[in-house]
């Protein structure tokens, strides 16, 4: 039987990169208030916040010493091999080169005495390392490969190569859905045909796609079942290449709506634009920044690639999960080469990337925000061409106070974008953000109030019915069998947790209903298969986390049913965003239960931070050994427990010190730091005497199991170079026979620039910080619940509503919430939550006392009785003690204080 999920296995965090970001309605739903048109928003309520001033220390020490910012732009391969080393080395000789990369380490460290280097302890680098490369783990480890064929830029071998693997073949005859859109553009990978006859078919098959489409026009007389000759088939792209090419150049010397209109009919083959997007074109191709919100499914995308045609330089897509990317790059029409670069691509995926983006054979370049991390990417972008465009996807990402904010996003500032990559004009997108997001993230990108670009969120074709359950696993079925779901071809099925989904699928199943799950969990493979029999109608429910949803693009999904209740209204809007993208009326249901309120809003608590935990951590981070310009690493795992502080909010806190009023860090991007060296040819020793990082190793190893474990930052900081460099050197070594190594313990790497001087302050600032973030996140939860309460307890039923039919109301609540400031109101969700129970101080002690090995701290005993996970207290430990998830009802701060009574107590006792 299902058993209740736990923290860990919560969907809402695992969907994004670490792995994954319409058309108006024909038949209107019940009547609702008008939405506002195009809303600049007056420039009083996006007041701009101080900007970022970084010491001039800290720009200073930011920037690559002119040494090897010269070598790297004299030799692009060279700096390539900094990039993607494993890949450079297939060009590099197989000799070992220690004469050069003694030359290396000297230059860096002019009084350098290879006789004495490394008996004396290390001192801090007078200068600040170059940037450590972008490099994957297993790019790292990976050996060189012969270059891979060219194929179309746009083909699926431009993806990761794991991702490339498992992309799902294109199912035939399906209908529209995102591997279709694919196929219109002749992106696939050149095919060898066994005979002509299965070359004629495929080509009709391909002709008709890219007719059906619209995207070609349709030849005179050519019924379905046409023989369509190849010379005419020629002809046709031929003459539709050309008559696109016009509609650019007609554009470029006058951007006139006319113009764009012939443009897009040229080339996406649409009779008009939707609203917003023709507004938004002639302001990017005006290279005026832009701030664009419209509905799910409204045509974002369109507002970037149509200005990608135009503008002569590049235009960079950054997007948060690499699926999303994926799909994004496959969609792309045929007429703008687009390139995708991401980290868990091979070497080789990388640098072919590379040649094609330095041949200025990409126009469209797809990067996810880790990439900004790394200098010499950015270097390398900016080398490239000019960039005339950057478009942010789900630009609410940037904003703590959006419901999905992701630290990697925050490095993305105009300071970055204007100043370091020299972007003439950037576009941000999103279809879901509160007044106060959107002047978040206007501030963070200096774009211009006036140039904001708003519809309404809400999607006009979408019936929105909630009805309480008590048991939803029985409602849920019912909903399915009965109407309109009964007759519904393609239904999401929307829970939070991973196990849930699967659960869930396996019941319907049972009950003669076709379902899969689908969640980050799953293999990659797994995932685009469930997702291709989706698209192509095979399957005619998934039960799915919040993993499946940004950017699904299959226009003919009729139904969403919520089984759990989403974490906020912009999540609710973004999953029934999925249905009803051909503009056909689509039913939305949520199935409300107020046990999965309170389990979702404890997990709420699982990000917040300790003052006294912050403070150890930052101590930490600046501790003495860490020395002001040296490469300092916390390796991931270690740290977060430690501290009982999770990975992604170490990382959060790790921007803040680097983004914030004072620039106290630079981060660096991830390595895995310890390595394990193996000699094969030569002994240790001699080794040693011909090889200065050999001879800085033996130093600095300590000897496990006969073998040599070491510091990669440490000899990077000894022989002041980068971690790069010591990369680089180790695969020479390797790839002539003479070692092998192992990687292990991802870390964060960074830079100290400037030391705190006072860290109570700072650990203060950054803990108020955090716990500001986690409110706004349970006010976030709290407003969604408030407005499903509503629906079913409060609404009168009047003006629309009727039944469990809400349409008029959940639209009018949701205008409500994101005209105010930070989209919540006061609403009764905290009064529903239990003050207290009498025997809550009483289990506490008890609690504590029968677990007396372990250190506590009020949070860590709240979250147990919360029943949410933490690094220091995971449930597959706790989550078998009696008293686990026992407190879920009663407000998380009252277990804390009640937590922190008792254990002063104990203090007290000296116990
Ligand atoms: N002017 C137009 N006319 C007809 N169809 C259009 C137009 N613009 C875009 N579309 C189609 O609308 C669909 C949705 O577009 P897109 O994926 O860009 O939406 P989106 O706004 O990014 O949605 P989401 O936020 O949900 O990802 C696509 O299939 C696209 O081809």
């Amino acid at each position: 039987m299902y058993s209740p999920p736990h923290a860990a296995d919560s969907d809402s965090e695992g969907s994004l990169l670490s792995d994954v970001s319409a058309s108006p309605p024909r038949r209107r739903s019940p009547p609702r208030p008008a939405p506002p048109k195009h809303r600049p928003r007056p420039a009083s309520t996006l007041t701009p916040k101080p900007k970022l001033k970084p010491t001039p220390s800290a720009t200073s020490a930011s920037a690559p010493p002119p040494t090897l910012r010269a070598a790297a732009l004299s030799d692009p391969h060279g700096l390539a091999a900094r990039i993607a080393p494993g890949f450079a080395l297939t060009a590099a000789s197989s000799t070992v080169s220690s004469s050069s990369f003694r030359r290396l380490v000297q230059s860096r460290n002019p009084s350098f005495d290879p006789a004495t280097a490394f008996t004396a302890p290390a001192s801090a680098p007078s200068e600040v390392p170059t940037a450590a490369p972008c490099l994957s783990p297993a790019a790292t480890e990976a050996p060189p490969q012969a270059r891979p064929k060219r194929v179309h830029p746009n083909s699926v071998s431009e993806v990761p190569a794991a991702a490339a693997a498992e992309q799902p073949k294109r199912p035939r005859g399906g209908s529209e859905g995102n591997f279709v859109r694919l196929n219109i553009n002749g992106y696939g990978r050149r095919r060898t045909f066994k005979n002509a006859q299965a070359r004629r078919s495929t080509k009709c098959r391909s002709w008709r796609r890219q007719r059906a489409a619209g995207a070609m026009p349709r030849a005179q007389g050519d019924e379905e079942g046409d023989f369509v000759s190849e010379a005419l088939l020629e002809r046709e792209k031929k003459a539709a290449s050309e008559s696109v090419l016009e509609a650019v150049e007609t554009v470029r010397e006058d951007p006139s709506e006319q113009n764009l209109m012939s443009l897009l009919k040229a080339t996406y083959g649409y009779d008009s634009f939707r609203e917003g997007q023709l507004e938004a074109i002639q302001n990017v191709v005006a290279g005026e920044s832009t701030m664009l919100v419209l509905p799910t499914g409204a045509g974002k995308s369109l507002c970037y690639q149509v200005p990608a045609m135009i503008l002569p330089g590049l235009t960079l897509v950054v997007s948060p999960l690499l699926s999303l990317m994926v799909d994004q790059l496959r969609k792309l029409p045929a007429f703008l080469p687009g390139g995708l670069l991401a980290s868990s691509q091979t070497s080789d995926e990388f640098h072919d990337t590379l040649q094609r983006l330095r041949a200025g054979e990409i126009k469209v370049l797809f990067v996810s925000p880790e990439r900004f991390l790394n200098e010499e990417f950015l270097l390398i972008l900016r080398d490239a061409l000019p960039i005339s465009l950057v478009a942010i996807d789900e630009a609410h990402c940037i904003s703590e106070w959006s419901y999905n904010f992701r630290p990697s996003y925050l490095r993305l500032r105009a300071s970055l974008l204007w100043r370091k990559l020299n972007v003439q004009c950037i576009l941000a997108m999103t279809a879901t953000a509160t007044t106060q997001t959107l002047e978040e993230i206007m501030n963070a990108l200096e774009i211009p109030s006036g140039n904001l670009i708003q519809t309404s969120q809400i999607r006009e074709n979408l019936q929105l019915s909630i009805s309480i359950s008590d048991n939803r696993l029985k409602d849920l079925m019912l909903l399915l069998k009965s109407l309109p779901f009964v007759d519904m071809r393609s239904i999401i099925v929307y829970c939070k947790f991973q196990a849930e989904t699967d659960f869930v699928s396996k019941y319907l199943c049972d009950n003669n209903i076709t379902a899969k799950s689908y969640h980050s969990g799953l293999l990659m493979k797994n995932r685009s298969r469930v997702q291709e029999l989706f698209c192509s109608n095979k399957i005619r429910v998934v039960v799915a986390t919040v993993a499946f949803g940004m950017g699904l693009d299959k226009s003919d999904v009729e139904g969403v049913i919520h089984y759990s209740l989403p974490e906020s209204l912009e999540e609710y809007i973004q999953e029934t965003g999925r249905a009803g993208r051909d503009g056909r009326l689509s039913h939305c249901h949520m199935l409300l239960d107020s046990a999965t309120f309170y389990k979702i809003r404890s997990l709420s608590h699982s990000d917040g931070v300790d003052e006294y935990a912050m403070s150890k951590f930052l101590y930490q981070i600046f501790s003495s050994e860490n020395t002001t310009g040296c490469i300092c690493s916390l390796v991931r795992e270690l740290t977060s427990r430690k501290f009982d502080i999770k990975e992604e909010v170490l990382l959060t806190i790790l921007t803040q010190l680097e983004i914030g009023d004072q620039q106290y860090i630079r981060l660096l991007p991830q390595f895995n730091v310890t390595c394990t060296l193996y000699f094969h040819k030569t002994s240790p020793q001699l080794l040693a005497d011909k090889d200065i990082l050999i001879r800085s190793v033996l130093n600095r190893s300590e000897m496990k199991d006969g073998h040599y474990v070491f510091d990669i930052p440490r000899i990077a900081n000894d022989l002041k170079i980068t971690m790069n460099e010591v990369f680089d050197h180790l695969h020479k070594l390797k790839f002539s026979g003479e070692i092998s190594f192992e990687l292990k313990d991802p870390a964060y790497c960074y830079v100290i620039l400037w030391r705190p001087d006072n860290f109570n302050a700072l650990s203060a600032n950054l803990t108020k910080w955090l716990s500001e973030v986690e409110s706004s996140k349970i006010r976030k939860l709290d407003a969604m619940f408030a407005l499903a309460n509503f629906a079913v307890k409060g609404c009168k039923r009047t003006g629309g509503c009727s039944g469990s039919q809400h349409t008029p109301c959940i639209q009018k609540k949701i205008m409500e919430y994101f005209s105010k400031d930070d989209g919540t109101s006061e609403n009764d969700c905290h009064a529903q939550l239990q003050k207290s129970s009498p025997f809550l101080q009483a289990d506490i002690k008890v609690f504590i006392q029968s677990n007396s090995f372990a250190k506590f701290t009020p949070r860590a005993v709240a979250r147990i009785m919360h029943g949410i996970s933490s690094p220091a207290f995971p449930s597959a430990t706790w989550s078998k003690n009696h008293f686990w998830g026992r407190y879920v009802e009663v407000d998380f701060s009252l277990v804390m204080e009640a937590a922190k009574a008792e254990l002063v107590k104990l203090v007290g006792k000296g116990e």
